[in-house]
């Protein structure tokens, strides 16, 4: 009853004002699901490849559509997800991109939830799921490849570990992201929003590192319970492979120093998370760093895995993290995101999903980290692309 009827793709804008791919998959019992592409700015070299959105949505139509319409169950997403891969041809889904593949795969699975009847995390995870909720890491200040004249460290977020529910969770992030602003103005530090809506000053690292563990420490005292932070240090953007060094702002450092870095501030700041601390070729550097800290922090790779289980297995061989950021768009597909979690889980790697620095009001990995029980998600703080999904998990928690 939820074969698929028709498919259709259209460009409208993302959160930087961007094209973006939007799918729409209509069933033939009246089943609807839409959904759109998310888009990143520090991408991994390993990720599958977004094409412009006008190329990626002609190939979509000329490849893929004829191989859904009435052939597939928008309900059956490994069905729909191998189509969409035997469609493209390719490891990376260079020939219909990874945008129009993953705006109709999620688009398919909300088609396949509309025609059941049941929100989308119950039609992804089961009947058992919506009773667990992630905690919501918070992008309060950062730079990077988000934001110029700010930081070398791409995102510092809080983490508010202690909350007794997702929704004081989620407004525990808004107030750090309040009181860094407040922080800020009392030093006469003028600082505009990045992409993602953190704030982007220009401070070095140890300065924002410095305020933003005041930030988190005023706001667990004010809510009541533990309020951490953690770091997105993008260190394949920063990695120079012909000297061998990473350049943070003014300070440059070897893989070794790299490594005594990090897990010297994992244990100043009480860090509960460092994602992409070393390049994204260097499981072994990654390894130095797990073994060092990974019994009191999250060590996630994020450009080193690229939610490719390919990928995850050579780090898990190597013990080179605890943890993995899913993003289904690096990957094309919510099958392949749903398999990264699920082998993730099984060697005790922690996932957290994930947005994009490009968004959209789309919702679906909000679904999609209650439906897998993910322990953290990664999706902002303000702004109306991030809260979409920050406001979903609320609903969620509300009707569960
Ligand atoms: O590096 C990251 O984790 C992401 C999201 O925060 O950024 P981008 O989407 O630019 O890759
Ligand atoms: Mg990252």
């Amino acid at each position: 009853m939820g074969l698929v009827e028709s498919v259709s793709l259209r460009s409208v804008l993302d959160s930087r004002g961007n094209p973006t791919v939007e799918a729409s998959v209509y069933t033939e019992s009246g089943g609807h699901g839409r959904a759109l592409a998310p888009s990143g700015a520090s991408t991994g070299e390993y990720e599958a490849i977004e094409l412009p959105a006008e190329e990626a949505i002609a190939a979509a139509r000329e490849h893929a559509v004829p191989r859904l319409e009435g052939r597939v169950f928008a309900g059956d997403q490994r069905e729909v997800d191998s189509a969409l891969r035997a469609a493209d041809g390719t490891d990376d889904f260079s020939q219909i991109g990874a945008n129009s593949a993953v705006a109709i795969s999620m688009a398919a699975a909300k088609a396949g939830a509309d025609v059941a009847g049941l929100p989308l995390y119950q039609h992804l995870g089961g009947a058992f799921r919506g009773r667990n909720f992630p905690v919501p890491l918070g992008n309060v200040v950062g730079g990077g490849e988000h934001a110029q004249e700010a930081t070398a460290i791409q995102e510092f977020l809080a983490a508010p570990v202690g909350a007794p529910n997702v929704r004081d969770a989620v407004f525990a992030n808004a107030a750090v992201h309040h009181e860094v602003s407040e922080i800020l103005e009392d030093r006469g530090i003028a600082a505009g929003l990045g992409d993602e809506g953190a704030w982007a000053p220009p401070l070095s690292d140890a300065d924002a590192l410095e305020l933003v563990a005041e930030a988190v420490e005023t706001v667990a005292d004010d809510f009541g319970f533990e309020v951490k932070f953690g770091l997105d240090m993008a260190a394949a953007e920063r990695y120079d492979a012909e000297s061998e060094t990473y350049v943070f702002g003014d300070e440059t450092r070897s893989t070794a120093e790299q490594v005594d870095y990090v897990a010297g501030l994992v244990d100043e700041y009480g860090l509960a998370y460092v994602e992409d601390p070393l390049d994204e070729d260097d499981y072994e550097g990654f390894a130095a760093l797990t073994e060092r800290v990974g019994d009191r922090t999250l060590v996630c790779g994020d450009d080193l895995f690229v939610t490719n289980t390919e990928r995850l297995r050579t780090g898990i061989e190597q013990d080179a993290a605890n943890s993995i950021l899913v993003k289904p768009n690096q990957i094309g597909t919510l099958t392949e995101a749903f398999d990264a979690i699920e082998l993730a889980v099984s060697n005790g790697y922690g996932p957290v999903v994930s947005h994009r620095s490009g968004e959209t009001e789309d919702t679906t990995i909000a679904h999609l980290a209650v439906a897998t029980d993910a322990p953290f998600i990664k999706t902002g703080t303000v702004g109306g692309e991030r809260t979409a999904k920050l406001n979903e998990l609320i609903r969620i928690a509300d009707e569960a």
